[in-house]
C-alpha cells in the first residue's frame, strides 16, 4: 500500500503520544484510572511490610496477637487492592474502547471525504483491516497495555526505593541486573516492532485478497479458478505466518532473556541476603520483605518488557492509522462561494486534466465545451475519447491541473463541495444500489423525503410497477448491491434517485446493453419526462437519445472534435459518421432520414 510503504518509520513513539491525544477529552475518567491505578501500586508495595510484620512480629516471634494483626493488616491491604483494581479496569478498559471508537469514527470521517482517486492507489479492503485491526491493537493498547505498563512502572519505582531502604547491599545486586535486562529489550524490542508492521501489513493484504475473490466469485467459478485461488490465498496466509513466525521468535527470545537474567539475579540475592539472616546482619522479615520487593521488581520487569513489545506493535498501528487520518483530499473543499440558484451555463475552459495515477496518460487535452442551461447535451466518442472524465471532473471528484470549469463565470472550485454536488446527480451506467430496502434506496439523497415524493419519483422513472410486484413492495429489503434486481430495475431505482434529488444538472451514463427492449423503452420515457427543461449531460450510446440530443458533442483523444446536431454531424463530422453506421450497426446513414424510421431501425436492431 503505498501510503504505508512512503511513510516514514518513526524511531520513536510519537504516533502513540498523538493517539494519546485522543484521550483528553475523557481526562476525568483518566484521573480517576490513575488514582485507582496508584492505589492498587501502593498496596501492592505495602503487601512487603505487612510480609515483614507477619515474620518478624508473627511467627519469628512466636506472638499470636502479633501474627492475628498482621493478618488483619493483610486483609485491609487487599481489599484496598481488589477495590483499586475494580476501578482501575473498569476505567482503564472504557477508556480503551472509547478511545479506538473514536479513532476508528476520526480515520472513517476522513476517509469518505477523500478524493475519490485515493481508493484507486490504496486497496478499500486493506484501508477496511486498518480500520478494524489496527484500531482493535490500539484498544488493547490502551485498554490494557498501558495501564499493565504504568502499573508496572510504579511499582518497580517503589519496589526499588523500598528495597533501597531496607538493605542497600542487595540492593546492588538488583540495580546490576536492571541494565542487564534493559540491553537485550532494546535490542530484541526493535526487531519486534519491524516485524510487527510487516506481519500487520501481511494480514492486511491477506484480508483484501479474500475481499476480492469473494466480490468477484462468479468469474472466478464461471472460469474454473477456485483452486487456483485457494493456493494463491495460501500463499499469502504463509507469507503472514512466516512473518509472524519470525516476530514470535524475536519475543519469546525477548522474554525468555529478560526472565532468565532477572531471576538468576535474584537467586545471587538469596544466596547473599540468606547469609546475612545466618550470621545475624538481617532479620529474617527483613529478608522477606526484600525478597517480595525483589520478585516485584523482576515481575515488574518482566512484564514490562513484555509490554513494551505491545506497545512497538501498538506504535505501527498507531502510524499507520495516524497517516489515513492525515491524509488530505486532492479536491480541496474550500470554496465559500454559493452557486447562482438558477440554470447557467457549464464551460469547460481549455481544461487539461490526467488521472494522478497515470500521469503521462493525458485524459483531456486543451478541452473546451460549453453546456447550455436547460438543454441537453449528448457526448459521443470511442472507447477511452474522455467522456468518462468530463463527468468526473463535472462532480468534482478530481479538479483539472489546468484551464478551469466554470459555472456562469465562477469557477467550480470557489463553491463548496456539498453546494456544487447539489446541483448535480448521476445516473451511472452500472447502478449502486445498497443494502437496505427499496425506499432507502430511492431516498438516499434525500433520507427524509415524504412517502409520497419517494413515490412519485418512482412513478416518473416508470420504476412503481415493477416495485409493487416486488416482495413488500417499496419495503423490499435489497441485498448488497441489489443483486435480486434485473439491470433495467436497477437502473430505474437510480433514475427515481436522482429524480428525487431533483438536480439542476443530470449526468446520466447510458447503459450499453443492461437493457432489453421493453426497459429500455420505459428508461426513455421516463427520460424524457425528466430531462424537459434541464441541463442534462449523457454519455450517449443509443441512437435514439442522441438524435433527441438538443446538441452532439463529439469526442476524439480528450477533446470535442465537432459539435452540432445529429443531422449536421452527419455532414460535418466524419468521425461521428463512422461512429454513427459502427456504433449503431445501420446501413449507411444519410440526414435525409426521419427520426422515426431511424429509431424504429434502431428497436428491431436491439430486438435481434
Ligand atoms: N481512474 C482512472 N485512472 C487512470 N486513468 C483513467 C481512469 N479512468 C480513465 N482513465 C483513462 O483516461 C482516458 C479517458 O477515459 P474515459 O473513461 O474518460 O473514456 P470514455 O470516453 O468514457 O471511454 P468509454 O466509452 O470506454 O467508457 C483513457 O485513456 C483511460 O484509460
Amino acid at each position: 500500500m503505498a501510503y504505508v510503504k512512503d511513510a516514514p518509520k518513526s524511531r520513536d513513539m510519537s504516533a502513540l503520544r498523538q493517539v494519546l491525544i485522543f484521550l483528553w477529552p475523557h481526562k476525568l475518567r483518566l484521573l480517576g484510572a490513575t488514582a485507582a491505578l496508584m492505589l492498587t501500586a501502593g498496596a501492592t508495595l505495602s503487601l512487603g511490610y505487612g510480609v515483614r510484620i507477619l515474620i518478624d512480629s508473627g511467627f519469628s516471634a512466636g506472638n499470636q496477637d502479633g501474627l492475628k494483626s498482621a493478618v488483619l493488616l493483610l486483609v485491609g491491604i487487599s481489599m484496598a487492592m481488589a477495590f483499586g483494581t475494580f476501578v482501575r479496569f473498569y476505567l482503564v478498559s472504557w477508556l480503551g474502547e472509547r478511545v479506538s471508537a473514536d479513532l476508528r469514527s476520526a480515520v472513517f470521517r476522513n476517509l469518505v471525504r477523500l478524493h475519490p482517486g485515493f481508493f484507486e492507489q490504496n486497496q478499500a479492503g486493506e484501508i477496511m483491516s486498518r480500520l478494524t485491526t489496527d484500531t482493535a491493537l490500539l484498544q488493547t493498547l490502551i485498554g490494557s497495555s498501558v495501564s499493565l505498563a504504568a502499573r508496572n512502572t510504579l511499582t518497580l519505582v517503589g519496589a526499588l526505593a523500598l528495597m533501597l531502604f531496607t538493605n542497600f547491599k542487595l540492593s546492588l545486586f538488583i540495580l546490576l541486573i536492571v541494565p542487564l535486562t534493559i540491553a537485550p529489550i532494546l535490542i530484541f524490542g526493535r526487531k519486534v516492532r519491524r516485524l510487527s508492521s510487516e506481519s500487520q501489513d501481511s494480514i492486511a493484504s491477506v484480508g483484501s485478497y479474500a475481499g476480492e475473490v469473494l466480490q468477484s466469485i462468479k468469474v472466478v467459478q464461471s472460469f474454473k479458478q477456485e483452486g487456483r485461488e485457494v493456493s494463491a490465498f495460501d500463499g499469502e496466509v504463509d507469507r503472514a505466518f512466516v512473518i509472524a513466525k519470525r516476530r514470535i521468535r524475536q519475543r519469546s527470545i525477548l522474554m525468555a532473556v529478560a526472565i532468565f537474567l532477572s531471576l538468576s539475579g535474584m537467586t545471587a540475592m538469596l544466596w547473599s541476603g540468606g547469609n546475612d539472616v545466618i550470621s545475624g546482619r538481617m532479620t529474617a522479615g527483613d529478608l522477606g520483605a526484600f525478597v517480595f520487593y525483589a520478585i516485584m521488581v523482576g515481575g515488574a520487569f518482566a512484564t514490562l518488557s513484555e509490554v513494551w513489545g505491545d506497545l512497538q506493535r501498538a506504535a505501527g498501528a498507531a502510524e499507520r492509522l495516524l497517516e489515513l487520518l492525515a491524509t488530505t483530499s486532492q479536491v480541496p473543499d474550500e470554496g465559500r462561494a454559493l452557486p447562482a440558484p438558477g440554470p447557467e451555463r457549464v464551460v469547460f475552459d481549455r481544461v487539461g486534466f490526467f488521472y494522478p495515477s497515470r500521469p503521462d496518460n493525458t485524459a483531456l487535452d486543451a478541452f473546451n465545451l460549453v453546456i447550455a442551461p436547460g438543454k441537453s447535451l449528448a457526448l459521443v466518442g470511442p472507447s477511452g475519447a474522455g467522456k468518462s472524465t468530463v463527468f468526473e471532473l463535472l462532480q468534482r471528484f478530481y479538479d483539472p491541473q489546468s484551464g478551469a470549469i466554470r459555472y456562469g463565470d465562477t469557477d467550480l472550485r470557489q463553491f463548496s463541495l456539498h453546494s456544487w454536488r447539489s446541483k448535480t446527480a448521476l445516473v451511472p451506467q452500472n447502478p449502486v444500489l445498497f443494502t437496505g430496502t427499496v425506499r432507502d434506496n430511492i431516498a438516499y439523497g434525500k433520507p427524509d423525503a415524504r412517502d409520497s415524493d419517494v413515490l412519485a419519483a418512482a412513478r416518473a422513472a416508470h420504476a412503481d410497477v415493477f416495485i409493487r410486484e416486488l416482495p413488500g413492495g417499496f419495503d423490499c429489503t435489497l441485498g448488497a448491491q441489489g443483486m435480486q434486481l434485473s439491470g433495467g430495475q436497477r437502473q430505474r431505482i437510480a433514475l427515481a434517485r436522482a429524480i428525487l434529488d431533483d438536480p439542476e444538472i443530470l449526468l446520466l451514463d447510458e447503459a450499453t446493453s443492461a437493457l432489453d427492449t421493453e426497459s429500455e423503452y420505459h428508461v426513455q420515457q421516463a427520460l424524457g419526462d425528466i430531462m424537459r427543461g434541464r441541463t442534462t449531460v449523457i454519455i450517449a450510446h443509443r441512437l435514439s437519445t442522441i438524435i433527441n440530443a438538443d446538441q452532439i458533442a463529439v469526442m476524439d483523444q480528450g477533446q470535442v472534435v465537432a459539435t452540432g446536431t445529429h443531422e449536421q454531424l452527419l455532414l460535418q463530422s466524419p468521425l461521428y459518421k463512422r461512429l454513427a453506421e459502427l456504433q449503431f450497426r445501420e446501413a449507411p446513414l444519410t440526414p435525409a432520414r426521419s427520426v422515426v424510421e431511424q429509431t424504429e431501425v434502431e428497436r428491431s436492431t436491439s430486438d435481434g
